[in-house]
This record gives C-alpha cells, sequence and structure tokens, in this order.
C-alpha cells in the first residue's frame, strides 16, 4: 500500500511532512537522510513525522537533512498547523506549541527563549550576551535557545558575511555540544532586521523560522529593534513578537506544495 506524503515549506524552507498519525512509520537517520536527498530522494530540508499524542492534538518530529533529529522548526509548526483547526496544540521535544491559521497566516507561540550556558547548551560556563568568543571576524555573539540552540551575530551587512563558508565551522565547534544554529544578521532599517542562517543539520536555508525567534529575542534584548519586529529572510518576511516572560509569537504564512505517494522501505 503506498505511504503518502504532503510537500511543504514556509517561505522557500521546505520539508516532507508524514502523517503517521493512523499508521506509524519508523524513522531511522538514514531514512530520513535518504528521503531529503535532493539528488537520490525526494529533498527537503526537513522530514517532518507527526505521530499520535496523548496531551496535544498531534506530536510533531522533525528531522534535519543529514538525518539527525531536532527539538524544534518554526517554518514547519506554521506549515502543520495549516492541516490542524483554526486552533491547535502541538507537542515536540522542545516543549509543548499553541498554533492557530487563518487564511493567509499562520501564527505560533513558540514558548519562551532560554538564555543560560547550560540550556543553549555550551560546553563550558558563559555569559550568553555579547559572548567573549568569534570566528574569523564574526565577534560578540548571542546565544539563545528556543527550543533549539542558536547563536546571533549582529554585522552592519548580513549579505556581506560567507556564511557558506563560516556557518560549517561555527556549526561543530566544540563550544555547541549539540551543535547549533548560526545566524547573522543587520539592522536593515527601522524596526526590521535582515537575517541569514546556516542552519544545524540542513545548511544556508531560505528562511529559519527559530532563527528569526531567536535573532528576533537577542536584537530586543539589545534594543536595536522593538517588538514587534520584521525579519527579512532570503525567502520572504516573518513578524515575530517578545518581551521577558513572554512566550515568542511568530506570524508568516505556510504553503502546501503537492501531495504524494511512495513506499518508505524503499528508503534508508
Ligand atoms: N536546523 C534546525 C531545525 C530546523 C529549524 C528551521 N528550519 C526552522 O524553521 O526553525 C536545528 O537543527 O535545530
Amino acid at each position: 500500500m503506498a505511504d503518502r506524503f504532503i510537500k511543504m515549506h514556509g517561505l522557500g524552507n521546505d520539508f516532507v511532512v508524514i502523517d503517521a498519525r493512523d499508521a506509524p512509520v519508523e524513522m531511522t537517520r538514514a531514512r530520513a537522510r535518504a528521503i531529503a536527498d535532493r539528488h537520490t530522494g525526494i529533498g527537503c530540508d526537513q522530514l517532518v513525522l507527526l505521530e499520535p499524542s496523548s496531551v496535544a492534538d498531534l506530536k510533531m518530529r522533525i528531522f534535519n537533512a543529514d538525518g539527525g533529529e531536532v527539538e524544534a522548526c518554526g517554518n514547519a509548526t506554521r506549515c502543520v498547523a495549516t492541516l490542524l483547526g483554526a486552533s491547535a496544540q502541538i507537542e515536540t521535544a522542545g516543549g509543548m506549541l499553541s498554533v492557530s491559521r487563518d487564511d493567509k497566516q499562520a501564527h505560533v507561540a513558540m514558548g519562551e527563549p532560554r538564555f543560560a550556558w547550560e540550556q543553549i547548551p555550551l560546553a563550558m560556563p558563559m555569559a550568553t550576551e555579547r559572548m567573549p568568543v568569534g570566528w574569523s571576524g564574526l565577534e560578540a555573539p548571542d546565544a539563545v535557545n528556543v527550543g533549539n540552540p542558536h547563536i546571533v551575530f549582529f554585522v552592519d551587512n548580513a549579505d556581506a558575511v560567507d556564511l557558506g563558508l563560516i556557518g560549517p565551522e561555527i556549526e561543530v565547534d566544540p563550544l555547541f555540544p549539540q551543535r547549533v544554529n548560526v545566524n547573522i544578521a543587520s539592522v536593515d532599517r527601522d524596526n526590521r532586521l535582515k537575517l541569514r542562517v546556516w542552519e544545524r543539520g540542513a545548511g544556508l536555508t531560505q528562511a529559519c523560522g527559530t532563527g528569526a525567534c531567536a535573532t528576533a529575542v537577542a536584537a530586543i534584548r539589545r534594543k536595536l529593534v522593538q517588538s514587534p519586529v520584521t525579519v527579512a529572510l532570503p525567502g520572504g518576511d516573518l513578524v515575530i513578537a517578545w518581551a521577558p516572560g513572554e512566550p515568542i509569537r511568530m506570524t508568516g504564512p505556510a504553503t502546501r506544495v503537492f501531495d504524494g505517494e511512495t513506499d518508505w522501505s524503499r528508503f534508508g
């Protein structure tokens, strides 16, 4: 019997979504990597597996293109929100998420950000604002956990940084025991951030929802912008709202591209 999937994207960050709520699909690192492969598989930045939940409308599991299972994916959360009712709860490894949708946008409460070095996590005690570290001229970043680990550098022009070169180096630096998503941001014009992201386990993507959340939180803390802030990614804009003590709220589009069928036993 053919297995169904839905190809979706959030601002060009693309997903293969498998709804396994009625029939389990065994997912391994090798199978996730094989499905995500853009040459020999279906192709996506992340694979999203939906399973039954005893505490929410469903459980969302996220696998990066390298096969690694991770805690959070903001763009995928908006996509999954459009498969549910007007409002819903989604259980993830990074925490419980409240989502809602209208005919154009999806809205996600991403939980509260965490800032302590052991919550990022870092390999040693360290201030996580204007950290005393640097790579190839990128200095004094902020580290934020928004369900998954992010490091945020603020520069004069985000487009002037060769993120394809420096991103993979920082991603695997021993300072980050679970690796890290690397964000390069600049204040674009009044109250708007330009953001480029090297994603842990996926590389350069058109957009990163959790990256936009982490960057907006760091910029609001530094008083570079005020909440709500527009974050301009290569694939388009997200609006992020946050104040200390509150969950991060993200709003943006989600696109269903096509429905497909395959046999998962072919992969991995
Ligand atoms: N690469 C991320 C997962 C996907 C995040 C991104 N696609 C988003 O929209 O948040 C990580 O390893 O934590």
